[in-house]
């Protein structure tokens, strides 16, 4: 089946919390439609972009785009941004059931509400290994009340001006702001926009939550009042099942999660999510599991759950080893062709705050990649091959990072097609004292293994020992935990380049990213529409 959606975008004013700020709105909606597809579907959105004064490029997330990279939707590397008035027209192929989502990857876009799922269900015929009546949709995400812009100009300037936590929380973009002193103008408690999400169960019956967490900061949990969830799905691939009270969730994560009406049918109950990893003030938000026959709205006179506190990072340890592959679903190369390690780090460059990779913080090109490999062209990137490693014998990861010797680049790794690639990913200590950060990162076109997790240092001298998984997951978006080590495994089998990145906008804006290269001459010749900008002007036809 071929879905042919149009999609218009533009500012809009919304009082997603209450407080009524700019959105980036999908025909007037924030989050935008859902996608929901078969497998095997073909997918073609027209995206006209009405934002009037900025470019515009959305990202099909965990979408592998085998065979189209040009629909990858990233600004600098599958395409030039859309000009305003203009019309870009995506078009790929859901080949695997599963949870995913698209938002925008246009400088900090996304942080403005340019997102939504893609829900991808299995074939006609075929059966998932569980089983539910019925399924919601659920999107997580924060909110902040300064715009995009004054946050770039903040995180790009001298002195840094950090972000910050952000105002609210939002399910399916409903939260709620105390708009105490404000005036009924600027914040309206009793605005219909922001009443609160309303998820509505039958008792007795199992529901399929699909969630997404489309933050641009936080790391969250979610959980639900008096009900357990089972988790057995995540990033579009299947769980070997384990039941929880709370599911941590990260930007860029997609988690499917069976939850039983099975408490009092009497009343609703309180869905929440709040900040964790990071010391936030921003309050929890807020939904209802509405109990039918009750009426939805219905506010539970209970408490609603905290979750759990935001520095219990062994909980969240745990959880992300419990997460293993369902059984029958593995295959797994056994040796790695190349083992790469990524260290991350916190830096200074010529005064300027970012965020480095092997001390090498990224820059995007004027030229998006894809065309510039194609057409040869060796002056639009750095053409010095990026670093495979940092000196892990002589680096503390415990120490305040005061690198002198980062710089930025725009080189990437060139990856032998079809070879199988193990990723170490290396935290370390910020530039604040006793402080390392939670990063997820996600990998486009491709899904990976994810091998293991651990404490402190790589043990790069005893590689295997530390891989501790024996049924590995496939995902697209993985935690590297504070002063910890992630490792994964891929196959740089999809020809093109890639971009692997922290999903936090921020970090990414300050260069938390490398690129992946692999049988780029095999890409056939760019569409004219991918084009535009930088050097692929030259190659515009009247
Ligand atoms: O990139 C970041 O900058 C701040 C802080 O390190 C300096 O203000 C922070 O918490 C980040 O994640």
């Amino acid at each position: 089946e071929v879905h042919n959606l149009t999609w218009e975008v533009s500012y809009q004013y919304k009082s997603l919390d209450c407080y009524k700020k700019l959105a980036i709105a999908i025909n007037g909606e924030t989050p935008g439609p859902t996608i929901n597809a078969t497998e095997g579907d073909t997918i073609i959105v027209n995206v006209k972009n009405n934002l009037l004064m900025e470019n515009l490029a959305i990202h099909w997330h965990g979408i592998r785009q085998i065979g189209t990279p040009w629909s990858d939707g990233t600004d600098g590397v599958s395409q030039c941004g859309t000009m305003p008035g203009d019309t870009f027209v995506y078009q790929f192929v859901v080949d695997k059931a599963g949870t995913y989502m698209y938002h925008s990857h246009y400088g900090m876009q996304r942080e403005s509400g340019l997102y939504g799922l893609i829900e991808v269900s299995v074939p006609s015929g075929t059966k998932e290994p569980f089983t539910y009546d019925g399924e919601h949709g659920v999107v997580l995400s924060d909110w902040y009340h300064s715009s995009s812009y004054e946050q770039a100009t903040g995180l790009t300037s001298i002195p840094y001006v950090w972000i910050g936590e952000p105002q609210s929380l939002l399910i399916n973009g409903r939260g709620k702001y105390d708009c105490a002193n404000l005036s009924a103008s600027v914040c309206n408690a009793a605005n219909p926009e922001c009443a609160p999400s309303s998820f509505t169960v039958v008792p007795g019956e199992t529901y399929r939550f699909r969630i997404a967490s489309l933050t641009s900061l936080s790391a969250l949990s979610f959980q639900i009042e008096g009900h357990n969830m089972t988790v057995v799905e995540a990033d579009g691939n299947y769980v070997e099942p384990f039941a929880t009270e709370n599911l941590y969730i990260y930007a860029g994560e997609t988690y499917s999660v069976l939850v039983t009406a099975n408490q009092s049918s009497s009343r609703n109950y309180w869905i929440t999510t709040n900040v964790v990893s990071r010391n936030a003030s921003t309050p929890i938000g807020q939904a209802i599991l509405n109990y039918y026959p009750n009426q939805n709205l219905i506010p539970p006179n209970t408490t609603p759950p905290p979750g759990p506190l935001w520095n219990d990072v062994d909980a969240r340890k745990n959880q992300s080893l419990a997460i293993e592959a369902r059984q029958g679903y593995i295959q797994i190369p056994p040796h790695p062709d190349k083992v790469i390690v990524l260290l991350n780090t916190q830096n200074k460059v010529d005064g300027y705050t970012k965020w480095a990779i092997n001390n090498v913080s990224h820059t995007l090109p004027e030229t998006p990649y894809l065309i510039a490999l194609k057409k040869n062209w060796l002056d639009v990137f750095d053409q010095t091959p990026a670093p495979e490693s940092y000196d892990y014998e002589n680096y503390d990861i415990y120490s305040v990072q005061n690198n002198t010797n980062a710089t930025t680049s725009s080189s990437i790794y060139r990856l032998e097609f079809n070879s199988t690639v193990d990723v170490i990913l290396q935290n370390a200590n910020t530039m604040t004292a006793n402080n390392s950060e939670t990063h997820p990162w996600h990998l486009h076109g491709h899904d990976f293994w994810v091998l293991g997790f651990g404490d402190g240092k790589y043990d790069m001298k005893n590689n295997d020992a530390n891989y501790k998984f024996k049924n590995p997951i496939m995902k697209n978006t993985v935690p590297l935990h504070p002063y910890g080590w992630t490792a994964l495994r891929f196959q740089a089998n999809n020809p093109g380049i890639w971009l692997f990145h922290c999903h936090i906008e921020a970090h990414f804006l300050l260069g938390m990213l490398v690129l992946f290269e692999s049988g780029s001459s095999m890409v056939s010749v760019p569409p004219q529409a991918n084009m535009g900008c930088g050097k692929t002007k030259s190659l515009m036809q009247p």
